[in-house]
């Protein structure tokens, strides 16, 4: 790989100054009144009717799918993974969604008249959302699932399970089961509202498992490692994005998982096709099979291009610990009790019926494990990142029950609300500057203070997640992958280890696991994904496994994210576009070396149609960083609405702020205590996140690590009192300082926890060097 050219920071520092993006804004193209004379809401209506009526059919057709066993259950299903654990919720809303946007789409290709056999011109997309912009005035027809009222009475000090209320004017914001936002207007095919982005300037767009093949793929096996970054960073990386965005996926009858191969014309069928000479493939599969996910009205459901839904609150708020909804919680705790329940060897509770999709008969006595998100078991590293923070969780809520006058209840708050903060602390303090340019983290506001409230809490910014960040840009961690899981120094083949617990169950499971991430490096962020997940994800026979690069470029397409080109734009400027491949200059691709432009110049024949994920790894990273401008751009930005828009944010002083001790101990947590804390292992590096290093990481013992500063619980005193005197010679009496004993904050009874007494002449005694003493 080539050395990237320097990139000149300080111009693009003062180009994403004048970005949108950098003032929480989105760049949407705004029509101003609409020029386009708008069908009449009689035709509205009727249209709306036919498509419900199309919808309806869909959903006949489905069953009789499933009853040819062509739309197989989960487990049965080649190719399964966790992602596809469609909830109902989102499955209700995928009608409503899919009416309006097909609805939509319906009166765009009618008030245009035309199809795209290209991609869409700055005109194209400026009528299209002029037109959009001008049915918003029509009353939406079907009824809006998003029109309840939330009443927020009882969360003005507490998060909500499902994240409502976060906003006190807009409940809605933040909340699981709620629409992306975007940054930019989507790029759709078709008429350009609904179906996915499918053509270039110069027509059809390549497919994405060639483009994955030309760009994603090493010609030899890549050992570009990111030293000093830790695996941690990956892994870390993943459980931080089960905690902010899952997407729903569409689902055939029965919650069965609707088979496009054969079959592409479908409703959400999108396949992909892998071509007869496929390097790997080889003439074995031609087709990969490729769902769309749900679709959803957008919050006040008026007529709009697709939306798709995040099944997850948006805000980093320990969801991934105590799930993203009322019901989630109520599996994964203990009853009513402070606690989150646990299984033997205090691991995560067990999965039991196997609802995770885990394929029993592969490991036979060992299901698969629950946690605040469905997919951890995807990789054993990641249910051990689960499992420490329940631990975390239950640590806590043992100190705050055994010293504070408390209902189980309040215990269980307020140890949520130490968790999701240690958790938002190592995200902004260790987590994010180990990724970000310390000129993005410092321009963005994402560093935490050292001490002190934060007072930038914006109830004008939207703590939601942006469909370009989900879909595209944090995606970036797959090309941290290796091709190996670690359990201590023992590898174990990647693909072999998906949905597999196998190692939690062996002795010191979650520390072998665990071990094995921060003793290890990652592989570098660049285009380059290891074969075990572009050839072999969820892989369970030769042949029958999946390529991420692929999906994640499909996926982009399906949700209508606009190309490469369009968020460089949004960040830097138009002088930052492309119109050539050649690497390194302004006018060509400015951001990629001389190898990642040939690449993406074999792939792709014009700049302007390149995938945000692909053009998007492949970025030459920023001098001193180890992520290429674009996707910072998009993750600082989406980093800073999760900030700024959290009223619960843990430095903010707003609503239930914590006391500045509790506040400045919480500044003293790292992702090194709380491995620590919770498990068998008495030493690791002080950083986690970067691999250990004599002068600058160094290996420490845990014992002192814990001994530092411990995290500030609240405490309310309970002092001692003594026990009556109870005779324990003839002429000695005791009696002890434990009725009640004095708690973690309390006074022991005189300082002294054990008193005497000469019956003789009732004076006390002290017991010093062993002996009695008056
Ligand atoms: C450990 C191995 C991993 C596996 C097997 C894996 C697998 C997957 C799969 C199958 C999807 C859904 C693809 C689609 O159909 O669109 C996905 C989505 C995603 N992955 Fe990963 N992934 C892994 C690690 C990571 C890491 C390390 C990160 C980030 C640091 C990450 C970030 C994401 C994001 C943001 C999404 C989109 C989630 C959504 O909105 O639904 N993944 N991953
Ligand atoms: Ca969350």
């Amino acid at each position: 790989r080539q050395k990237s050219p320097v990139l000149d920071m300080e111009r693009l520092q003062g180009a994403i100054k004048n970005s949108p993006l950098f003032n929480g804004d989105t760049l949407k193209i705004e029509g101003e009144q609409s020029k386009f004379k708008l069908p009449s809401v009689e035709t509205i209506k009727i249209l709306t009717e036919e498509a419900i009526v199309n919808f309806n059919k869909t959903e006949q057709e489905n069953k009789k799918f499933f009853e040819e066993k062509i739309d197989k259950p989960n487990l049965e299903t080649p190719m399964f993974g966790p992602h596809l654990l469609t909830d109902l919720r989102s499955l209700d809303l995928n009608k409503p969604g899919q009416i309006i946007a097909e609805v939509t789409e319906d009166i765009v290709q009618a008030t245009r008249g035309k199809q795209e056999s290209k991609s869409l011109s700055s005109q194209d997309r400026f009528e299209i959302s002029n037109i959009i912009q001008g049915l918003r005035r029509i009353p939406p027809l079907p009824r809006c699932p998003y029109s309840a009222a939330i009443d927020c009475s009882s969360a003005v000090n507490f998060r909500t399970n499902d994240g409502s209320c976060n906003n006190l004017a807009h409940p809605y914001w933040g909340k699981s089961f709620t629409p992306l936002e975007r940054y930019l207007t989507p790029e759709f095919g078709g008429a350009g509202t609904n179906l996915p982005r499918a053509n270039g300037v110069f027509g059809v767009l390549p497919g994405a498992r060639e483009i994955s093949t030309i760009v994603h793929t090493a010609s030899v096996a890549p050992d570009n490692l990111t030293r000093p970054l830790s695996y941690f960073v990956m892994q870390f990386g993943q459980f931080l994005d089960h905690d902010i965005t899952k997407t729903a996926i569409s689902k055939g009858y029965q919650d069965s998982n609707i088979q496009c191969c054969g079959n592409p014309l479908r409703r959400n069928c999108f396949p992909i096709n892998v071509p007869v000479g496929d390097p790997f493939y080889m003439g074995n599969v031609d087709c990969l099979n490729f769902v769309r996910s749900t679709a959803t009205p957008n919050l006040d459901c008026s007529f709009d291009y697709r939306q798709q839904l995040n099944e997850l609150t948006h805000y980093i708020d320990g969801s991934s610990v105590y799930g993203s909804n009322d019901n989630e919680l109520a599996q994964l705790r203990d009853g009513t009790t402070a606690k989150m329940k646990t299984s033997t060897g205090n691991k995560l509770p067990l999965d039991i019926p196997n609802d995770s999709g885990c394929d029993l008969s592969l490991h036979p006595h060992q299901p698969c494990f629950l946690a605040g998100d469905k997919r951890a078991n995807v990789v054993p590293g990641l249910s051990s990142l689960h499992t420490i923070w329940v631990r975390e969780h239950n640590r806590i809520a043992d100190y705050l029950k055994a010293n504070n006058p408390w209902t189980d209840e309040v215990v269980f708050k307020n140890a949520r609300k130490f968790v999701s903060a240690e958790i938002q602390h190592i995200v902004y303090k260790e987590f994010l500057p180990k990724i970000l340019h310390p000129l993005f983290m410092f321009i963005f506001g994402l560093n935490p203070l050292s001490s002190g409230y934060f007072t930038g809490y914006n109830p004008n910014v939207k703590g939601i997640i942006r469909n370009e960040f989900s879909t595209a840009a944090y995606r970036f961690g797959h090309s941290l992958l290796r091709d190996h899981t670690f359990f201590d120094s023992t590898l174990h083949t990647l693909h072999t280890q998906f949905n597999n617990p196998n190692l939690l169950y062996q002795p010191q499971g979650i520390e072998g696991c665990t071990r094995g991430l921060y003793s290890h490096t990652s592989q570098g962020i660049d285009e380059l994904l290891t074969p075990e997940i572009t050839n072999k994800l969820f892989q369970t026979a030769p042949f029958n496994g999946g390529d991420l690069a692929a999906f994640n470029i499909q996926r982009g397409r399906d949700h209508g994210i606009p190309p490469y080109s369009k968020m460089v734009e949004a960040c830097f400027g138009s002088g930052y576009v492309a119109t050539n491949f050649n690497p390194g200059v302004f006018g060509g691709l400015i951001f990629h070396s001389a190898t990642a432009a040939s690449k993406l110049s074999s792939a792709y024949s014009h700049p302007a149609d390149m995938d945000l994920f692909t053009a998007g790894t492949a970025e030459n990273r920023l001098p001193g960083s180890k992520l290429g401008p674009t996707f910072s751009c998009i993750i600082a930005s989406q980093f800073k609405a999760l900030k700024d828009g959290d009223r619960f944010f843990y430095e903010s002083n707003v609503a239930n702020p914590f006391t500045t001790s509790e506040l400045n101990s919480i500044r003293q947590t790292t992702m090194a205590r709380v491995i620590c804390q919770n498990t068998d292992i008495t030493s690791l590096q002080k950083d986690v996140f970067y691999r250990e290093n004599p002068i600058t990481n160094k290996i420490v013992n845990c014992n002192d690590i814990t001994a530092l500063p411990p995290l500030k619980l609240p405490c309310t005193p309970e002092h001692g009192g003594w026990t009556g005197w109870v005779r324990t010679s003839k002429c000695i009496a005791r009696r002890y300082c434990t009725n009640p004993p004095p708690n973690d904050c309390g006074n022991p009874c005189f300082g002294v926890s054990t008193q005497f007494l000469c019956i003789h002449n009732h004076a006390t005694l002290q017991l010093s060097k062993g002996k009695l003493q008056i």
